[in-house]
């Protein structure tokens, strides 16, 4: 068994750390769900079990109540109306869903989708299949801070073009695009414009009508609802058709089967309007302790870089590159963290994340990265004990690196003439 460990912090009290519940820094993972959400599902699970679907009696009618004021309250936090939002079982299915389902539809008109190479792999794959299936896609490179050229954007769009798909706010660096200019530049063009908002929910206002989204995916784990439900916001006026990408009993008016699970969707709801009453409040007290987290680092560990635009970014994030550092050794190394090097989608392979690559970072300063996710539940001792475990393990691990002494002894090392192998 692993025991726990005690971590000194300078005037405060010790925190203790049990290495089976580390310090959680990985919210733009997932996050847990919230108590007060929590409290509102429990009764769909056992007294309130009906399905939404029975029409013909109480229980029926008390599910289908439930669902119609989560729809609701989902509708509200992005300034829809209800009837524009379809239940999925997350953003991924509703990114297919919103992608595939416009492709098919729209495919007599063009076969050209545009997207930019930092997108979720939700995108990114559906994109690929779609390829497949004979559709063309361009995967626009972003700028060094993680953002689009607006300019590159427009000049992209083609007379085929149907749809777009651009990330509100990205997973990896938690930059945020400028999502009203490209609304506007793809309206004008008639092109329709998806939105993964999976990241943006509780982070930023988040407006459809605004950015003039067409189509916006959302997910309830990521903003302290349960997992396995999300949504996908289609629009009504100027309509949006998808072809369904799921077939049954035509729930959802037809774009997406299947019983409707009547608990995780009340806590879709409570948790989307927990996340907008919360957001500023949330955000006020985590900017504060991601600079704390931010100018603690930078203060006791020297070469790091941090990745992504700073000014268009949530504070929820932040991306680290430790320079002469191995990313995945120092995460084995701080086991009392939890937190991820790139994406969890890719953190199973070795390669270095794709997003930090488009941003023009070297293999090994991409390799040497770390996502600091930080969230509702963060207290300050977790963020001082992080700054003491990291500089600690970057320290010892830099001792071990003969990289790292010949840049101390003020050799170039880019002068260096490698052999192959
Ligand atoms: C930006 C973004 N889009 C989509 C997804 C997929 O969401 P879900 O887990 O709800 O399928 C995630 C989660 O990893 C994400 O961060």
């Amino acid at each position: 068994m692993n025991s726990s460990q005690i971590i000194e912090l300078d005037s405060k009290k010790p925190l203790l750390i049990d290495p089976d519940r580390p310090i959680y820094l990985d919210y733009q993972a997932t996050t847990p769900v919230d108590p007060q959400v929590l409290e509102q599902m429990l009764p769909y699970l056992t007294h309130d079990f009906g399905n939404a679907a029975s029409r013909s009696h109480a229980y029926g009618w008390t599910a289908e109540k439930a669902v119609d004021k989560a729809r609701q309250q989902v509708a509200d936090a992005i300034h829809a109306d209800p009837r524009e939002v379809v239940w999925t079982s997350g953003a991924t299915e509703s990114t297919n869903l919103a992608l595939k389902g416009a492709a098919h539809f729209y495919s007599g008109k063009g076969k050209h989708i545009i997207t930019l190479r930092t997108e979720h792999k939700a995108t990114l794959d559906t994109c690929r299949q779609l390829e497949r299936e004979g559709f063309e896609v361009t995967y626009l490179e972003v700028q060094e801070d993680g953002l689009v050229d607006l300019k590159a954007f427009e000049a992209a769009i083609r007379p085929d073009t149907i749809v777009a798909s651009v990330l509100f706010v990205n997973n990896e660096i938690g930059v945020i695009q400028p999502m009203a200019e490209i609304g506007r530049i793809l309206r004008a063009h008639k092109v329709l414009f998806h939105v993964d908002a999976a990241q943006a929910l509780g982070k930023v206002p988040v407006d459809v009508e605004a950015i003039q989204a067409d189509m916006m995916s959302l997910s309830g784990h990521k903003m302290y609802g349960p997992k396995g439900i999300g949504a996908l916001y289609v629009r009504r006026k100027p309509r949006v058709r998808v072809e369904a990408q799921v077939h049954g009993g035509g729930h959802e008016r037809g774009m997406r089967s299947g019983t409707l699970p009547t608990h995780q969707i009340v806590g879709m709801g409570a948790a989307a309007e927990l996340a907008v009453q919360l957001m500023d409040s949330d955000a006020q007290r985590i900017g504060k302790l991601r600079d704390r987290l931010l100018k603690g680092i930078q203060e006791r560990v020297e070469e790091t870089y941090i990745n992504g635009s700073m000014e268009h970014r949530v504070p929820h994030n932040l991306n680290i590159s430790f320079a002469f550092v191995e990313g995945e050794s120092l995460i084995m190394a701080l086991k009392e963290i939890a937190v991820s090097s790139g994406s969890a989608c890719t953190s199973a392979s070795l390669e270095p994340s794709y997003v930090l690559r488009a941003l023009g970072k070297s293999d090994e300063l991409a390799h040497s990265s770390i996502r600091f996710g930080i969230g509702r539940f963060t207290t300050e001792a977790e963020i001082d004990a992080t700054i003491e475990l990291i500089a600690g393990k970057v320290g010892k691990l830099r001792e071990l690196s003969p990289l790292w002494e010949m840049h101390q002894e003020g050799i170039d090392l880019n002068s260096i003439q490698w052999a192959a192998h």
